[in-house]
């Protein structure tokens, strides 16, 4: 154990932490708190006015408009609810282009003007909200002095109480609008394309003689990757506390090459928290299904069941912050970044996507026999339109500084957006390509040559964890999103192109049809010409391989490596056709996401720079001349003595010192230099200059921590930090 105070006391707090065990009763607690401090259809129903509830199930299930009439009532309900159950005061909650979710707070408390005061919660209040717009990240939408920006209750995300030691208070989900009704947030857009698609996707279904069509939803389902690490280490890191990541750290003696944590033996204290988030999820109304350690040592993951993609997306910004909430009262953070630690795997958030409705289900579950299940294999043909079409705005959804460290890094799929559909699936588009579907290859049977077990079922087709969209058999798994950004944001690049794809199907169904053609035919020739034209797309191998890049490239496939070459994707004339026409993102938004983005990325590299250079003075080097003086004076003791000295050490060190502060001078002359550039120019010259000076400093700050005295290095190593809990 290490002889540095700073170290030791950060090991003996945590050996000394004794935080709460959390036991799942199953009797008292599971199903009971189930969405206990939700407003759900459930609550309203005994609350509300038969005709009230009627209307409002109505906004919610079937997307119709709800009757500003019944907010009066619907907002009192709700008041009365909350403050049952202690709530004071109520806020709008919303997630603007930060990615993370914004709330601001109101009392129920009106005063009435005899200087006395009522408790009040009006439908207007509870539908509409004014927060300042102007210091939020819009991109040019609204200017400093213009201040006004609304938010707006998405009705079908229920409004629910989130408990606090200091107090609970009344949630209610909203969009957030600037005063000329552009969206500031994730959450306006994912709405309209959602939106759009449905109109779309009914199109098709009434083309399959669907008479009872319900409304269609996109189904999201994040698996969330993250990493527990002990606050008392990231309270000495000032990397992990400011930019989320580690920027220094030699390579630990052991990684995750055994393959010893991922499925193991989840640690006493991990499982205590995780109890304790998903007691909190559930009373949430949030459906946290798995659980397990993940690759990394430190990492972990929980994945909720699917749900409408709207409510899935607020529900996972709520499950992040009660995460990072619930991690402290346990003594750790809980780090969401996409690359904390580098040289072990980074974390993902696997976004599963899907679509369908009330009436005719999951519209992407294949049955037993899908080569001859015409309407499932029109509504994976327009997927395999859509993201061969707009791969580059698929690319560009998940696009991030902290994302570009995880993506190609044989951790996650490459920056290339490919489709892999599976050995059943690909069989059939291929039948298909041939002249027609004739066949499906059927699930297996798995003898495993033990006798007293029965024989398992074998699916028809394999999973590819190195595909950024897989069939998974009955739905697609967008595995390239990141582990701290929104679900909103490639969802509502899915819906959108799913949108004009089956905008596209529908229509040449619907001239087919009109031109006297038979609909099986008008289907089987669709379905080819999408083969044909949009093959180029699918890729069943592995796209880890180099091969794989050189392939991608002669099919056409776009390779948007990094951030700042996906950026200019909200740009094209593509981009801009595509989001008008479905009234998603009018030009103005997406130019404001644009320069949003960019002024994120070079945000976040400028502070992790500004880390770099500060840590590197003020930690490292200290360290290393502090090592070099100890060297040094042993040289002269030595020398003085008559005794021979080895001075290779003190060579080495020295070297490295004279590294570091090089590294130091060209970092900051670095940073100095971004100020030549503007725009996209200036994020292509953090990337291109100051992420590799970063990377210099590191490289002589790693070696260093790798030959100093042990009781001189005060930030504690990765071995401590992946390891210790
Ligand atoms: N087991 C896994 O699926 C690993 C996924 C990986 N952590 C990622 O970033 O996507």
């Amino acid at each position: 154990m290490t002889a540095n105070p700073t170290r030791l006391g950060a090991i003996r707090d945590i050996e000394a932490n004794e935080a709460p065990a959390a036991f799942f009763d199953i009797a008292n607690e599971t199903g009971a708190f189930f969405g206990e401090n939700v407003f759900g259809l459930a609550t309203m129903q005994k609350r509300l006015p038969k005709s009230v509830f009627k209307s409002v199930a109505a906004t919610i299930q079937k997307g119709d408009k709800l009757d500003p009439a019944h907010a009066d009532i619907v907002a009192s309900a709700m008041k009365d609810w909350a403050m049952e159950k202690g709530v004071t005061h109520y806020a709008h909650v919303f997630y603007p282009l930060t990615g993370l979710t914004a709330e601001k707070h109101d009392s129920f408390m009106e005063p009435v003007g005899d200087g006395t005061a009522i408790w009040e919660f009006t439908g207007k209040t509870l539908i509409q909200g004014e927060p300042d717009a102007s210091s939020f990240p819009n991109g040019g939408i609204r200017a400093t002095f213009e201040a006004r920006g609304y938010t707006g209750w998405d009705v079908q995300s229920p409004a629910y109480i989130l408990e606090n030691p200091n107090g609970n208070t009344l949630c209610i989900p909203t969009i957030f609008v600037s005063m000329t009704g552009e969206a500031l947030d994730h959450k306006t857009p994912l709405l309209r394309s959602q939106a759009a698609m449905a109109e779309q996707a009914k199109r098709v279904l009434a083309l399959f003689g669907h008479k009872d069509i319900d409304n269609v939803v996109s189904y999201c389902g994040p698996e969330q990757e993250y990493f527990l690490v002990d606050t008392s280490f990231v309270n000495t890191r000032p990397d992990l506390l400011n930019a989320g990541r580690t920027l220094f750290g030699a390579k630990p003696p052991k990684g995750q090459e055994f393959d010893d944590h991922y499925f193991g033996a989840i640690p006493d204290r991990v499982l205590a928290f995780m109890h304790d988030t998903e007691r909190a999820l559930f009373k949430l109304g949030i459906p946290a299904k798995t659980r397990h350690n993940e690759v990394a040592p430190g990492q972990f993951e929980i994945a909720p069941v699917f749900e409408r993609s709207n409510l899935a997306s607020d529900h996972q910004q709520l499950l992040m912050s009660t995460f990072r909430a619930i991690a402290k009262q346990h003594g750790m953070e809980c780090l969401f970044h996409e690359k904390p630690f580098a040289g072990v795997n980074g974390s993902g958030k696997h976004v599963n996507f899907s679509f369908g409705n009330g009436n005719q289900g999951n519209f992407l579950n294949p049955g037993d026999n899908p080569h001859d299940n015409a309407q499932f294999l029109v509504f994976c043909a327009a997927i395999i339109r859509a993201v061969h079409l707009h791969g580059g705005l698929l690319r560009l959804s998940i696009a991030s500084a902290g994302n570009d460290h995880r993506l190609g890094a044989n951790e996650a799929p490459p920056a290339i957006i490919s489709i892999f559909l599976g050995d059943q699936l690909a069989d059939i588009f291929e039948q298909i390509a041939n002249g027609g579907a004739t066949s499906s290859k059927q699930k297996g049977v798995l003898s495993v040559g033990v006798d007293t077990l029965p024989d398992l079922t074998k699916d028809a087709g394999d999973r590819n964890r190195t595909s950024p969209f897989a069939f998974t058999g009955n739905r697609f798994e967008f595995r390239a999103a990141g582990s701290n950004q929104t679900v909103a944001a490639p969802m509502m690049v899915i819906n959108t192109i799913m949108a004009e794809a089956l905008d596209f199907c529908a229509s040449e169904l619907e001239a087919a049809v009109q031109a006297g053609t038979d609909f099986n035919s008008a289907v089987q020739s669709l379905l080819a010409k999408i083969v044909e034209n949009h093959g180029a797309v699918v890729f069943n191998g592995n796209g880890y391989s180099e091969e794989w890049h050189e392939e991608a490239s002669v099919r056409g496939l776009k390779n948007l490596r990094t951030t700042v070459d996906a950026l200019p994707e909200y740009c094209t004339p593509e981009a801009k056709e595509l989001f008008s026409k479905y009234g998603v993102l009018n030009e103005a938004e997406l130019q404001s996401r644009f320069e949003v983005g960019v002024e994120q990325y070079v945000m976040t590299i400028n502070v992790e720079a500004n880390l770099t250079a500060e840590i590197a003075q003020t930690t490292v080097l200290p360290a290393a001349v502090r090592y070099q003086t100890e060297l040094a004076t042993n040289v002269s003791a030595l020398k003085a003595a008559g005794v021979e000295a080895d001075l290779s050490d003190l060579q080495a060190v020295s070297e490295l010192v004279a590294a570091l502060r090089a590294g130091i001078t060209e970092l900051k002359a670095a940073q100095e230099g971004a100020h030549d550039h503007e725009g996209i120019e200036e994020a292509a010259y953090y990337r291109d200059s100051v992420l590799p000076a970063m990377l210099r400093v590191r490289e002589a700050a790693d070696a260093i921590e790798g030959v100093v005295a042990d009781d001189l290095w005060a930030l504690p190593t990765y071995q401590e930090m992946l390891f210790i809990r």
